[in-house]
């Protein structure tokens, strides 16, 4: 029977010798590889704890004790020790096993999370909770060195460091972000970890400890203190203490004995401490570790290197559209400067960064900073784009508002995965960008139909200087074949485009759903109903002409969005034309006001009636609707 197998709880891990520790940790390596090459998902991060995971599990009192693991996206190994081995074949498909972890998925998924840095002031929360209520048990948050890249991290630890709260931090130290790690606190980090000369002080300390018979008797109390400060000048242990923690390490995140050691020591101890753990991201993964590509890999590749077995014959990405143009647009203006918060190849920024490397900024996992360092090179005449995943845009909402809109600055954002984004989950839907930017004043909103206009909306966006700019587009392939950027005119402003004509119904389309929307048209027509359908690609400034022309001959409009359908466009285009023209009728169809769930984007798509197939069944609806009224 297989070590996993013989677990029925992660108190069994207590009984377990330290080579069996040893030997699970290979059979869970094994497992995860295997499981992955199926399902896909964020193998590097979970192969890099799998001896965290089992050591905190084996020291800790789970799930009665709390432990929160920052992301979520590490939280694999600890989902095989927490009764999910056997639902892993399921992994980030619909209604099976969530990719993060959550709190409606097993009682050990202490808290949820998709985004970056949560966990130390959750943990934080917890162990006050904890305290209000005269209860007893152990919080610890596990968080990357990535994350430490985000404000919120420093905001935590700030508030628990000096708190006197029972609280535990492991600092799991990869050197990995997504992409290699950025910032002061990553070479601090890294430069005392290798400090050579504290590895050679300390094995000095313990030769000499030995020949005096151990750090016991006064000697030996003497050295323990003499290395405490040798430890303090050469470990960031410095920057910790001060912060209100002890810190204890840095210690070998894949050495089992190590860990159980020292969790089982601090675990007994209390305040806040910081165990500083140092791992390979990706460890075991047959092609070599800590490569950023293994950070996360599609379902159906080759578990022995990465490479997906079917190769894609789709149109390229948006992403990958955008990223091009970028580069291109690079080239041609020298004033464009692009910003990433942590996902250079997310947002298929790495081709701007190789030809322009002067120009490019990955600032970490922050996104507030990232806007408002935009909007300090917007005021010195730079031409900044920030490419962005639209949910990780909600961390920076603050700072468009007072840094960006209020003073006008002209900062483009490029807001990637807009929209419903697939297996990731409802963490990182793209779903409330539309509604969050309409109501910015003077933020000019727009999407496109497809990859040539993006590159026609991204020059628009960087053309002009009258205020900040946003431009939409999905985690999808575009459908159309892309020119070079240098053919490509910028999009005039605040206009829409008719691309067929009908009479009384007219769909007013946005971005993604104009394609869907031709095809829905197409149907009706076969039908009969003969409507007409609107590229609706400026949401804001909107086509006052189109829409007064729309408005004299037609009695009513379906405005279809691949957003929320509470407060979007639909709900922007009812409020205009209540004002203008209250016969013509406006339905808003968009996503419904629910959370949305990990599925394949085509399917979430489907559910939300956001297809051909729904579209035109709202528009009949509607015609009928009409019909009945008189
Ligand atoms: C707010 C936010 N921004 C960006 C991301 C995308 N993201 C997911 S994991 C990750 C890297 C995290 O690095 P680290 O905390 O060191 O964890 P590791 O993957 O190295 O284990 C990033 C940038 C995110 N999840 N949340
Ligand atoms: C964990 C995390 O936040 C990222 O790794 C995210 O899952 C990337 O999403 P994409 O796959 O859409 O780039
Ligand atoms: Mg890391």
């Amino acid at each position: 029977m297989s070590l996993l197998a013989r677990l029925k709880s992660t108190s069994d891990l207590k009984a377990f010798s330290r080579d069996e520790l040893r030997a699970l940790a290979d059979e869970m390596r094994a497992r995860l590889i295997d499981v992955c090459s199926r399902t896909g998902g964020h193998i590097g991060a979970g192969l890099g704890v799998v001896e965290l995971t089992i050591a905190l599990h084996a020291v800790l009192d789970t799930p009665r004790d709390q432990l929160v693991w920052d992301v979520g996206h590490q939280g694999y190994p600890h989902k095989l020790l927490t009764g999910r081995d056997e639902g892993m074949e399921t992994l980030r498909q619909e209604e099976g096993i969530s990719g993060f972890l959550k709190r409606t998925e097993s009682p050990y998924d202490a808290f949820g999370a998709g985004h970056a840095a949560t966990s130390i002031s959750a943990a934080l929360g917890m162990a006050v909770g904890r305290d209000l209520r005269g209860e007893d048990f152990k919080v610890a948050a596990v968080i990357g060195d990535g994350a430490l890249s985000c404000g919120l991290a420093y905001e935590g630890l700030n508030n628990a460091g000096h708190s006197e709260r029972d609280i535990i931090v492991v600092l799991n130290d990869n050197e990995m972000s997504i992409a290699p790690n950025v910032g002061a606190m990553h070479k601090y980090l890294t430069s005392v970890q290798r400090n050579s000369l504290y590895n050679r002080l300390r094995s000095k300390i313990g030769e000499i400890a030995d020949g005096m018979g151990g750090k016991t008797g006064v000697p030996g109390t003497l050295l323990r203190k003499w290395e405490e400060s040798v430890k303090a000048f050469l470990t960031p242990g410095v920057l910790f203490e001060e912060l209100g923690f002890r810190y204890f390490g840095p210690i070998d995140g894949h050495d089992i004995d190590q860990l159980v050691d020292t969790f089982a020591a601090v675990r007994e101890l209390k305040g806040p401490r910081l165990v500083h753990v140092i791992t390979q991201k990706g460890k075991g993964f047959p092609a070599g570790e800590s490569v950023e590509k293994w950070h996360a890999l599609p379902p159906g590749h080759d578990p022995s290197t990465g490479k997906q077995l079917k190769a894609s014959t789709a149109n390229p990405a948006y992403t990958a559209v955008f990223g091009k143009g970028l580069a291109e647009l690079g080239t041609l203006d020298p004033d464009v400067a692009v910003i990433t918060a942590a996902m250079p190849s997310g947002t298929g920024t790495g081709a701007f960064a190789k030809a322009h490397p002067k120009r490019f900024f990955d600032v970490g996992i922050a996104e507030g900073h990232a806007v408002t360092f935009a909007a300090g090179l917007a005021t010195r005449g730079v031409k900044p784009i920030v490419a962005i995943y639209s949910t990780f845009l909600q961390r920076g909402y603050d700072n468009v508002v007072h840094d960006v809109a209020l003073q006008h600055l002209p900062v483009v954002f490029a807001m990637d995965r807009a929209g419903l984004v697939g297996e990731d989950g409802e963490t990182h839907m793209g779903l409330y960008d539309i509604a969050y930017m309409l109501a910015v004043p003077g933020m000019t909103v727009t999407a496109p139909k497809d990859g040539t206009e993006l590159l026609a909306l991204l020059r628009a966006g960087v053309e002009q200087d009258a205020g900040p700019f946003c431009v939409r587009y999905p985690r999808d392939v575009v459908p159309d074949a892309v020119p070079d950027l240098a053919k490509i005119e910028a999009t005039p402003h605040a206009t829409w485009e008719v691309l067929r004509r009908g009479r009384e119904v007219a769909i007013l389309a946005v971005g993604t759903m104009v394609g869907p929307s031709l095809e829905a048209a197409e149907t009706l027509a076969a039908e009969g109903l003969d409507v007409t359908v609107v590229n609706c690609r400026y949401l804001k400034p909107y086509d006052e002409l189109t829409l007064t022309a729309l408005l004299a001959d037609h009695r009513s409009l379906l405005v279809v969005e691949e957003g929320t359908v509470v407060n979007g466009f639909g709900a922007y285009m009812a409020s205009v034309v209540e004002r203008r023209e209250p016969s013509v009728r406006v339905v808003a169809h968009g996503v419904p006001d629910r959370i949305i769930y990990a599925a394949p984007r085509k399917r979430q798509l489907a559910n939300c009636g956001l297809d051909a197939t729904g579209i035109a069944e709202r528009v009949r609806a509607l015609h009928e609707s009409e019909a009945v009224a008189g």
